[in-house]
């Protein structure tokens, strides 16, 4: 966070202020886009969203919310999120590093001081490290132990080191948490003459990757309105 202890009191609060304002704004960009992002991918993708139905109806049924608690229950969406971050991380490119001595990279030799940028979008389409690298396929993730915390490098949404991502768990739990009730609660369809083969996968260009034309669904109902009722009341009642 920037702060300069030379400026005045209310200057001060002003700049931390926008350094809160920048980072909540950039945290809900990014958490955003990525269930845009999930959506699009189980829309152009009709078997994986079935499979995300199932698997939900399965675990958690019609009659209740599905809840946080739920999530380590539902392997399959959690698989769909890593095959989101894979395919289309939100933030493409990780902040830039610092070299501090010199190093070898494969081929390529970096000198110190050189300032270096990792692009995570290219490194999760990579063909020598994702088979098909271009077919949504959550099943890549099933059984797999890699995470998205910063220690398997094939996969770093949310950075590495350091300077990772400050806000991993909590961005997680409301990816999950999103996907689980919109993927529960409603049957999406595409809306008008539009088809997963038209669907458009096109990113605008920039340090968040945002779809280049927002997500036009048409939402179905699923669970009774009583669902709903039943949890404002528990909600009220604590
Ligand atoms: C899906 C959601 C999110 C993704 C994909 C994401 C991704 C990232 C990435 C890639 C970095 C750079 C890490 C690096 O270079 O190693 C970063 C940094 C950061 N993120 Fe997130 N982020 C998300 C949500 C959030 C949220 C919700 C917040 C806070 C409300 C947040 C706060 C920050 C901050 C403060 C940094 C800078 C850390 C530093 O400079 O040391 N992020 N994020």
């Amino acid at each position: 966070m920037f702060y300069d202890n030379s400026l005045h009191p209310v200057t001060e609060i002003v700049v931390l202020h926008r350094d809160v304002q920048a980072t909540v704004t950039s945290g809900s960009v990014t958490t955003s886009a990525t269930i845009e992002w999930a959506m699009t991918h189980l829309l152009k993708n009709p078997s994986c969203m079935n499979k995300c139905v199932e698997e939900m109806d399965a675990i958690v049924g019609l009659e209740r919310c599905v809840e946080d608690s739920d999530i380590p229950n539902l392997p399959y969406l959690r698989a769909v999120v890593k095959e989101t971050f894979r395919l289309t991380p939100a933030a493409p490119v990780l902040l830039p590093r610092a070299t501090t001595a010199h190093s070898k990279i494969g081929e390529f030799d970096i000198p110190a001081d050189t300032t270096v940028a990792f692009n995570v979008w290219a490194m999760g389409r990579n063909p020598e490290i994702w088979p098909s690298p271009l077919q949504f396929d959550p099943e890549r993730f099933l059984g797999s132990d890699i995470d998205v915390k910063g220690q398997h490098f094939q996969l770093l949404p949310f950075g590495a080191g350091t300077r990772c991502c400050p806000a991993i768990e909590v961005s997680m739990s409301m990816v999950h948490f999103t996907l689980a009730r919109l993927i529960q609660s409603f049957t999406w369809s595409l809306i008008g003459k539009m088809t997963p083969e038209l669907l458009d996968l096109s990113e605008m260009p920039g340090l968040v990757i945002r779809k280049r034309k927002h997500l036009e669904l048409c939402a179905t109902p699923r669970l009774s309105p009583a669902c709903f009722d039943k949890e404002l009341v528990t909600k009220s009642e604590n």
